[in-house]
């Protein structure tokens, strides 16, 4: 995999923090161990289960129950001892996980499963200065990008999909016409109605506020309960059962509303029951049936995690930590990894691009504010912010918020007196400076960290990260390729899966970008590069 052996020293001293072991995480690891890193940091806050060990390989039965990053660390020494690897069993999110621990590392690689710690890891890294390779995969689908301060587009720079697939009121009610629609009932509102206590709970359910919607829920509700009291006499099953599947359905004909609510598909019980009502109600309806391994897949909205889609992401994120490290910028691209739609060929890369120049978190700047918290007022924290010259422009007006909570702006100086803690800031914490002019002033995002808590109130700002280090910074292309490659294809409309790193859920063949180039695996010299 290592084209310039001389350089290996470059990756014995980088040391590089992977986030995540799990089904990308494992292959992640072992990739890594054997491309010449010494020093590697693994975090997971998650322990194993039996359903992770088909794909993740460091694991096997008896680490059941067992923390996955530690697990996953002496897994790896006994196949490589001459290397380091640091567990931490936490979440990423951790406060004590600050930008100066961030920024002891000198790559990071993302393989998570959920946007929220993506969406911070990819903040750390903004503000640490530290590139980072995220990956995403689901299914026969998977990416890979390569995310660099100032450089490249950052996870944020393009806006997320909305992660949750809503169904039609009046098809789930009155006129299912797939099993889904079934299994969303049985689920969403059956199993809620006989299980869950908490009727307020109802209140969850989209009703769209209609009085009579909710009526008519609350007429069910009574209905049901009244033969659930019954529940120890001879006739309760038949009752209940004609009442779900005979009169119910007729009812149902005649409304016009659905709702969600949660239930865990590793409840085996949960699971059965929603599997059987759905089939019942599937039956009725003359809709075919399907296996409780299938409805158990759309009811938890389950995406299968393929082996191989991970093997595949895993070897090309670690391929392009050593380009970023050896300094090979130019030969970092986004790469999609897509199987069994109607192209040919299985991988796709595309040009990093440069940020989106509205993107809040990569154009902003980065600095911390080390303070005592318990001691240091709200006010003491304005005061600093005008008095530093070298950060703020003269006359900087701002507001001062943390996440949409408004601390303090010009005509708000309510909390001037409080402290920071009462404030429910501390360590970790990140505040946000919205400048009054925006065309003129950049946002400035601050980290909180903790001084010493003898020291007296005083409080320092300070630059976060460290300058870049990397070689090559300066091999980014400058604009976006826009034609397409000499690949058969036309030029597709845009739909948005060019998005560098993001959560992948469902990327077909069909949802790539228009810029994307082929990787033909018997084509030119640079496209091997990132598949050897
Ligand atoms: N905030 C976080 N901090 C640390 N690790 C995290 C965090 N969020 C997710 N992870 C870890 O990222 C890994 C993602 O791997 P993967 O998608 O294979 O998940 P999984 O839970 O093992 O598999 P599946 O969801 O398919 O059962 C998991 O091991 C998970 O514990
Ligand atoms: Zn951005």
């Amino acid at each position: 995999m290592l084209t310039q052996p001389d350089k290996l020293p470059l990756l014995k001293s980088s040391k590089v923090l992977l986030v995540g072991s799990g089904g990308v995480g494992c292959e992640v690891l072992k990739n890594l161990a054997f491309s010449g890193f010494l020093d590697i940091t693994l975090i997971d806050l998650d322990t194993i289960e039996l359903s992770n060990l088909n794909r993740q390989f460091l694991f096997r039965n008896k680490h059941i129950g067992m923390p996955k990053a530690t697990v996953a660390a002496n897994s790896i020494l006994q196949m490589n001892p001459n290397i380091s690897v640091t567990p931490i069993v936490d979440n990423i999110k951790n406060p004590k996980l600050s930008i100066n621990w961030f920024s002891s590392f000198q790559i990071v690689i993302n393989a998570l499963d959920n946007l929220d710690a993506r969406r911070h890891v990819n903040l750390m890294c903004q503000a640490a200065n530290i590139p980072l390779i995220e990956t995403g995969t689901a299914g026969y689908s998977g990416q890979t990008t390569v995310i660099l301060r100032n450089l490249t587009e950052c996870f944020e720079c393009q806006p997320k999909p909305l992660e949750q697939k809503t169904f039609p009121v009046c098809t789930i009610r009155n006129t299912p016409s797939s099993l889904i629609h079934c299994v969303v009932w049985a689920k969403n509102y059956l199993f809620s109605k006989m299980f869950t206590r908490d009727t307020s709970k109802i209140s969850d359910l989209d009703t769209d506020k209609d009085p009579d919607v909710e009526a008519n829920l609350s007429k069910e509700s009574e209905v049901l309960k009244n033969i659930l009291y019954s529940i120890q006499e001879k006739d309760f099953p038949k009752n209940l059962f004609d009442y779900i599947f005979g009169t119910h359905i007729s009812i149902l004909l005649e409304l016009k509303d659905m709702w969600i609510i949660e239930f865990d598909k590793d409840d085996i019980d949960a699971l059965e029951f929603v599997s059987s009502t759905a089939n019942i109600r599937a039956f009725i309806f003359g809709i075919k049936p399907d296996s409780i391994f299938q409805i158990k897949a759309m009811a938890g909205n389950i995406i299968p995690s393929v082996a191989t889609t991970n093997a595949i992401i895993a070897g090309i994120a670690v391929t392009q930590a050593i380009k970023v490290l050896l300094g090979n910028i130019s030969d970092c691209k986004t790469v999609y990894y897509a199987y069994g739609g109607n192209r040919p060929q299985l991988l796709y890369k595309e040009s990093l691009l440069h940020p989106n120049p509205n993107c809040p978190i990569c154009q902003a700047q980065y600095l911390s504010i080390s303070s005592n918290y318990s001691k240091s007022t709200l006010q003491d924290l304005i005061k600093q912010i005008s008095d530093c010259k070298s950060y703020f422009p003269t006359d900087f007006e701002y507001s001062l918020l943390e996440n949409d909570r408004i601390l303090y702006d010009p005509d708000f100086d309510d909390n001037l007196p409080s402290t920071l803690e009462s404030l429910g800031i501390t360590s970790g914490s990140i505040l946000t400076l919205l400048p009054e002019d925006e065309s003129t002033n950049p946002t400035i995002l601050i980290a909180i960290q903790e001084k010493n808590q003898t020291e007296k109130s005083a409080i320092t700002i300070e630059k976060c990260g460290s300058e870049s280090t990397l070689y090559g910074a300066n091999q980014v292309p400058k604009k976006r390729k826009l034609e397409p490659k000499e690949n058969g294809y036309s030029q597709e409309p845009n739909t948005g899966s060019k998005n560098a790193g993001k959560a992948l859920k469902k990327s077909g063949t069909d949802s790539l970008p228009s810029t994307t180039e082929i990787i033909d695996l018997e084509s030119t010299e640079s496209d091997k590069v990132l598949i050897e």
